[in-house]
């Protein structure tokens, strides 16, 4: 399976930060993966511009449900599959726990973001509480299931699977419990689509740098990343990148 490293900026970046997305460029004309780059959404028509041509796309990092209406200060997919965009990432740790959104939104936007043609990233993972309770499939489960909508497929699908406790810490979990998580992923997505479950790319995402990339990319069912911080200087992000061989 193609692998994917997709790079979520979060709330960063400027329109000066349009040199990482050239400098990216110049470091990965001879990759083997897709290479997705997600800016924030000021940044999003520039960088679509920007790699025009190139082996990179551009995604976001959230949209709305409904594809237009009252509804102040949102994008919609359709509004971002106008731009040129090709990803969106949805239930983002940062959203479901900071913006309380729920499984049934996530499902929500997963739908709309289909409806426009753009491939949906959606991410699952527990808090350090729950995996110290030992409730990790327990909670990964839980939300795939109710984020995931019916008849997905997987060229709308993606997963990531990022461990709340490991995003932004330098905290990575052990090769066995990325693995146990991925496969128990695996599992319900066959369960979920049937044989094109096992063609759902599932990601790995929380603290993934140059110097572990290759460890996590060795791992069963890891077929990619979704890095945070270590995406935002291009050097870093082309080092991930060519680990992903
Ligand atoms: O949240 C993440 C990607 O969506 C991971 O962030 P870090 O790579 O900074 O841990």
């Amino acid at each position: 399976m193609r692998r994917l490293i997709a790079g979520n900026w979060k709330m960063n970046g400027l329109i000066s930060s349009q040199a990482e997305i050239e400098a990216l460029k110049g470091l990965t004309g001879g990759a083997t993966c897709d290479i997705v780059v997600c800016p924030p959404f000021t940044l999003i028509d520039r960088a679509v511009e920007a790699v025009k041509g190139s082996n990179l796309v551009i995604g976001a990092q959230d949209c709305h449900a409904q594809s237009s209406g009252a509804h102040t200060g949102e994008i919609s997919a359709e509004m971002l599959a106008d731009l040129g965009v090709r990803y969106v990432i949805l239930g983002h740790s940062e959203r479901r726990v900071l913006n309380g959104e729920d499984d049934e939104i996530v499902m929500g936007k997963a739908l709309a973001a289909h409806r426009a043609g753009l491939i949906s990233i959606v991410c699952v993972g527990e808090t350090r509480h729950e995996r110290d309770e030992a409730r990790a499939l327990e909670v990964v489960g839980e939300q795939l299931r109710g984020s995931v909508p019916e008849g997905a497929t997987s060229r709308h699908l993606v997963i990531a699977y990022e461990p709340v406790w490991a995003i932004g810490t330098g905290l990575v979990p052990t090769s066995e419990q990325i693995e146990e998580v991925h496969a128990a992923i695996r599992q319900m997505l066959k369960e979920r689509l049937g044989d094109d479950g096992h063609l759902v790319k599932i990601l790995y995402g929380g603290s993934v740098k140059a110097s572990n990339a290759a460890v996590i990319f060795g791992l069963r069912n890891v077929d990619g990343a979704l890095v945070g911080g270590a995406s935002l200087k291009a050097s870093e992000f082309a080092g991930i990148i060519s680990a992903a061989v």
